[in-house]
């Protein structure tokens, strides 16, 4: 057996990731062409590196499919609602950071907080027969943080992408999504509600708990915390 690392194949985690590692002396790389997804690691044995997407790195960890893992908070608190008996952090790896906000058009003028947004949205039903749409890929942690708000005449519509297009095509009336400069918000006349932060998420190394370990993956691991702690 070996321990399997997962690790985001594309996008902006991927490339940062692999330099992580590279400053604790394992060197992370793909192998074979450009579009196959097989890679290897150096500077200790008894590792295997397992190219994903961010967004699968929860279920696989949770499944024990992969020992170890990267991925943002966010999605990995949106994807496991039990993540401390699935999950353990080992290391936020100082990147990757982003806020889970909800956002409305900037028109809205006399909506500034999540009280404004209670009335709004009660409002916006009588007047339009329908719940206020918000459009989202964070359905279960969007829930908890406007249950835990009271704000309740909403409903939620599935975004996987251009979340913040979706006011502008009239999907949605506002989102919740993640921002990290503010500029897709700022293009898209969107301001975040004052009290509207729902998380703050970085690229976060987290070890299964349901995964198995043979004595040699227990060394390995070790030896992996002790290269990780240096
Ligand atoms: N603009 C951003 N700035 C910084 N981090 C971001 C930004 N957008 C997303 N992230 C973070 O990057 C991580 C991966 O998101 P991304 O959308 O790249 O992955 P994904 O959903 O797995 O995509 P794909 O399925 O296309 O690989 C998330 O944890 C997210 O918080
Ligand atoms: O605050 P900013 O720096 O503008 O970044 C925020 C944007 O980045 C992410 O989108 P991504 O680029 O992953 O594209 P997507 O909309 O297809 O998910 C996120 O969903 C926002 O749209």
């Amino acid at each position: 057996m070996s321990l399997k690392l997962g690790v985001p194949s594309k996008g902006r985690l991927m490339d940062k990731t692999f330099d992580w590692f590279a400053k604790r002396g394992l060197t992370l790389s793909r192998t074979g062409s450009e579009r196959e997804y097989a890679g290897r690691v150096d500077g200790i044995d008894g590792v295997e590196l397992v190219l994903l997407s961010a967004s699968e790195v929860p279920r696989e960890l949770a499944a024990g499919r992969i020992h170890l893992g990267v991925t943002g908070t966010d999605l990995l608190l949106e994807k496991l609602p039990r993540w401390e008996q699935q999950v353990e952090e080992v290391a936020p790896l100082g990147f990757g950071f982003a806020d889970l906000i909800l956002a409305v058009p900037q028109f809205w003028i006399d909506v500034d907080g999540l009280d404004d947004l209670d009335a709004v949205a009660a409002r916006f039903r009588v007047d339009h027969g329908h719940r206020l749409r918000i459009a989202t890929k964070y359905h279960r942690l969007v829930r908890e943080f406007l249950g835990d708000a009271g704000v309740a005449d909403y409903q939620l519509v599935d975004s996987q992408g251009a979340t913040e297009g979706t006011v502008k095509n009239e999907t949605a009336e506002m989102i919740a999504d993640i921002t990290s400069t503010g500029e897709t918000l700022r293009a898209n006349h969107l301001k975040i509600l004052s009290d509207g932060l729902v998380l703050k998420s970085q690229a976060t190394l987290w070890r299964s708990r349901t995964a198995k370990y043979e004595a040699e993956d227990k060394a390995t691991l070790n030896q992996l915390r002790d290269l990780l702690d240096s």
